[in-house]
């Protein structure tokens, strides 16, 4: 598998939605980079279990991103585990957290778990209902959080989630700037090809998610879009 830390494209099912058994073919096969299986709300391990049994019938990756314990399950290739850094609910930065730590920390195999920073920047997104996030940040609050999750927090990873909606490539590109080791992720309202290539010039991985269920076929050229354009030095 090629590591997670090296992707470009992923598509993020959410195991909430539906999805038909001739569209998911068509998006494992793909050649994306790999899956990730997450959302906010209505993540079961029913569903969970299910949409992982249908992915493994191809031999794309796949990542479980954990936002309800009870929905964890082996058979994922690995685990994303979202801090929100734009909360002053610390829940949701350290507590779900080390709540699921205490219980499962004994069976964890650390190496298979990638802390992600999230910053999440649409206030009308599910997550950010959640969360308590404060989506009305400006572009220096960003970079702050950036330089925050490289230099203190050693996050191999930085999310910047307007999930719902397509953010600003200013921000995203200024992100990037100030980040070195930390991967810079980008995802929310990707609906075709040119937005994927015009955000993989700033960020590291792409994640392309609504698209799939509203458009299939623009969503799968976001693939080749990706693979297609580098990233700017
Ligand atoms: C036995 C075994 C396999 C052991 C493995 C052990 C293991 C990996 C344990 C993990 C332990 C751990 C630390 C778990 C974390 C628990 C937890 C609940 C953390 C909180 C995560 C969090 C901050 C969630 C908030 C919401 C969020 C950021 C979700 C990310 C997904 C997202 C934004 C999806 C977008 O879709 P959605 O919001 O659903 O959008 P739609 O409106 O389109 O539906
Ligand atoms: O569903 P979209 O808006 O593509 O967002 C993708 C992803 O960032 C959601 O967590
Ligand atoms: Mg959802």
């Amino acid at each position: 598998m090629k590591d997670f830390l090296e992707w470009r494209h992923a598509f993020k099912l959410d195991p909430a939605k539906k999805l038909d058994d001739e569209a998911l073919e068509r998006v494992c096969e793909s050649g994306t980079d790999g899956i990730i299986v997450g959302g906010t709300d209505g993540v079961t391990l029913d569903n969970v279990l299910a949409i992982l049994m249908r992915i493994r019938r191809f031999s794309v990756p796949v990542m479980l991103e954990v936002s309800e314990p009870d929905a964890i399950t082996p058979g994922f290739d690995g685990f994303l585990i979202p801090s929100v850094l734009n909360t002053d609910d610390a829940r949701w930065i350290k507590g779900h957290q080390h709540a699921a730590i205490r219980e499962f920390g004994e069976l964890m195999d650390f190496e298979e778990v990638i802390p992600e920073g999230y910053v999440i920047l649409n206030p009308d997104c599910k997550a950010a209902k959640l969360t308590g996030a404060d989506a009305g940040i400006d572009e220096e609050d960003v970079l702050a959080y950036a330089r925050m999750a490289e230099h203190f927090f050693r996050l191999p990873v930085l999310y910047l989630e307007y999930s719902g909606t397509y953010g600003g490539p200013e921000t995203v590109r200024a992100a990037s700037r100030v980040l070195d080791r930390t991967r810079l992720v980008y995802g929310g309202g990707i609906r075709g090809p040119e937005q994927a290539a015009e955000m993989a010039r700033f960020a590291d991985l792409i994640i392309v998610g609504n698209a799939l269920y509203h458009n299939l076929p623009a969503a799968l050229k976001t693939v080749r879009a990706v693979k297609e354009t580098d990233k700017m030095a």
